[in-house]
């Protein structure tokens, strides 16, 4: 059977294929290494004991260090001309910040479509924490622009955020189910403007809009997303 192959153009934003062994090993490793960084907030454990995980952690590192990286540069390389491999859409996607299952930097958070509305769902531990029990504001704010940048997924043209703007309304708890949603507003050349909103339970918690930049070309709504277009502005 032919393998198959992924185009960097093609790939859902936020969303991983389905996992390689490699890459679910990845995942359980990152898992473990959040597990720790949480275990480590106020840890109550005396400074001999202290020492002693560091010099586990610092042993740990080496050992992973003497692996080197798969190269970024030659992954994109094959994406852009359509020929990467299931492993290089999986390099591209399960280590982003917040979102990638196999960061240790994520809770992780999942995004998906859910007809017209991005939906992300994500809970909070307390490496997180802004003020004390609630997430940090800037974490929050990462949180939007990941959820937000998904709304490409109705276009084609893929851009970096160029503006967002957040107005928190209450404080968003740790470790509770926190919900997202982020609906595209319009398209204006190379510009899409984008509204979000998270909530904890019933509660909205934060509400926000932004500004992604194409970088390169207008952006246009893919055929299957025609209908988004306002009656008066042409997909
Ligand atoms: C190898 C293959 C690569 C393929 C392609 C990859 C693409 C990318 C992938 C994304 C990967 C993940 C990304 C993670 C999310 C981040 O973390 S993104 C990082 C945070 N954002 C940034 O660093 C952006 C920094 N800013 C910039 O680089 C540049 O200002 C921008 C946003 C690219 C725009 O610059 P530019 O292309 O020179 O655009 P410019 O001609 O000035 O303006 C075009 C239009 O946009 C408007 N505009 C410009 N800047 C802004 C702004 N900041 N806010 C609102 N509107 C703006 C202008 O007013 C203008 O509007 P019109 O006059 O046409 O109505």
């Amino acid at each position: 059977m032919t393998e198959q192959t992924f185009n960097y153009f093609d790939l859902p934003i936020g969303e991983s294929p389905e996992p390689t062994p490699v890459s679910e090993q990845r995942r359980e490793l990152a898992r473990e290494l959040l597990a720790i960084s949480e275990q480590l907030v106020r840890l109550d454990a005396d400074e001999s004991a202290l020492a002693d995980y560091t010099a586990q952690a610092r042993a740990l590192r080496e050992q992973l260090e003497s692996h080197g990286h798969r190269s970024m540069r030659d992954i994109l390389g094959r994406l852009i001309t359509g020929q990467g491999s299931r492993q290089d859409a999986l390099d591209m996607a399960e280590f982003e910040i917040l979102s990638g299952p196999a960061s240790p930097l994520s809770p992780p958070m999942t995004l998906w479509l859910d007809g017209d509305t991005v939906r992300g769902s994500a809970t909070f531990g307390r490496v997180f924490m802004g003020p004390p029990g609630k997430v940090h504001g800037g974490v929050l704010a990462l949180a939007l622009d990941m959820l937000m940048a998904k709304t490409q997924d109705f276009v084609t043209g893929l851009g970096m955020t160029g503006t967002l703007n957040i107005r928190y309304l209450a404080p968003t708890p740790l470790n509770t189910e926190i919900r997202f949603e982020a609906r595209l507003n319009r398209l204006e050349g190379r510009k899409l403007f984008v509204e979000a909103k998270v909530f904890a339970g019933d509660t909205q918690t934060v509400e926000a809009t932004g500004i992604w930049v194409s970088a390169r070309g207008d952006y246009r709504l893919r055929d299957r997303f025609a209908h988004l277009a306002p009656a008066d502005q042409p997909a």
